[in-house]
């Protein structure tokens, strides 16, 4: 019996079995009010604007994170694939910057003077923790899975079916809404179940608390742009 319940948790993975539960949190990082009010149209655009800006300062940091991911997969990874995968996500970061920057001058914002806010440095101090050589390549590939994943349903919700995202908006949500990046981010979680699936108690736990903090800074994120509301 119980050699059975391990198989069936086996079958659905261990990305599966946190998503089912803790999906309060999940649902609360993927269905946050700002992204709700892109999808029906009532959206601040002072808000979106506030999101926008934080998010360049963001990614910025996400970049070295996603490197150093790079370097743990070289290092640690049992799977030749991995590399590619992770290479991918750093060279789509390129294209991802000028888009920021294009994007924020269409909206008038000068991201030079764009200051930081709590929850955003806070964040980035996780990720550099994060790209310590001792933070194990499991650990730091759940985090990667979910910071990603949280964008790509968040989005994909604002371009579903009877969504009344304004039109000016729509080029955000695709860019992480879309079917390719909805590809990149099972491929992530494809690694870090194979990843889990192998992981001792200590590191399963050490990446389940992390999965968790990943949300929680998510939602903080978020609530960032509640300021301009
Ligand atoms: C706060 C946050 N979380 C996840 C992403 C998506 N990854 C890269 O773009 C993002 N841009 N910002």
């Amino acid at each position: 019996m119980e050699k059975q319940a391990k198989c069936e948790e086996k079958k659905i993975g261990v990305i599966e079995t946190w998503s089912r539960k803790h999906r309060l949190l999940f649902h609360g990082a993927t269905r946050h009010p700002l992204i709700l009010s892109i999808r029906d149209g009532s959206i601040n655009i002072a808000s979106f604007k506030s999101w926008l800006a934080q998010d360049y300062l963001f990614v910025r940091a996400f970049v070295p994170f996603v490197a150093s991911v790079l370097i743990k997969a070289w290092k640690e990874s049992d799977e030749n694939g991995d590399m590619e995968v992770i290479l991918g996500g750093v060279a789509s970061l390129e294209d991802e910057l000028s888009w920021f920057k294009r994007e924020a001058s269409k909206w008038g914002i000068s991201l030079s003077e764009v200051v930081p806010q709590q929850a955003n440095k806070k964040y980035c101090g996780l990720l550099e923790s994060l790209m310590s050589p001792e933070v194990e390549y499991t650990v730091a590939i759940t985090a990667f899975w979910v910071i990603e994943a949280v964008y790509q349903e968040s989005f994909a919700h604002c371009i579903g079916e009877d969504s009344k995202t304004p039109q000016e908006l729509k080029e955000t949500c695709e860019r992480w809404g879309n079917e390719a990046f909805a590809k990149y981010c099972q491929s992530l979680q494809n690694i870090a179940n194979r990843r889990l699936q192998k992981a001792s108690d200590e590191e399963l736990k050490k990446a389940e608390v992390m999965f968790l903090k990943v949300l929680e800074y998510e939602v903080d994120f978020w609530n960032m742009s509640k300021g301009n509301v």
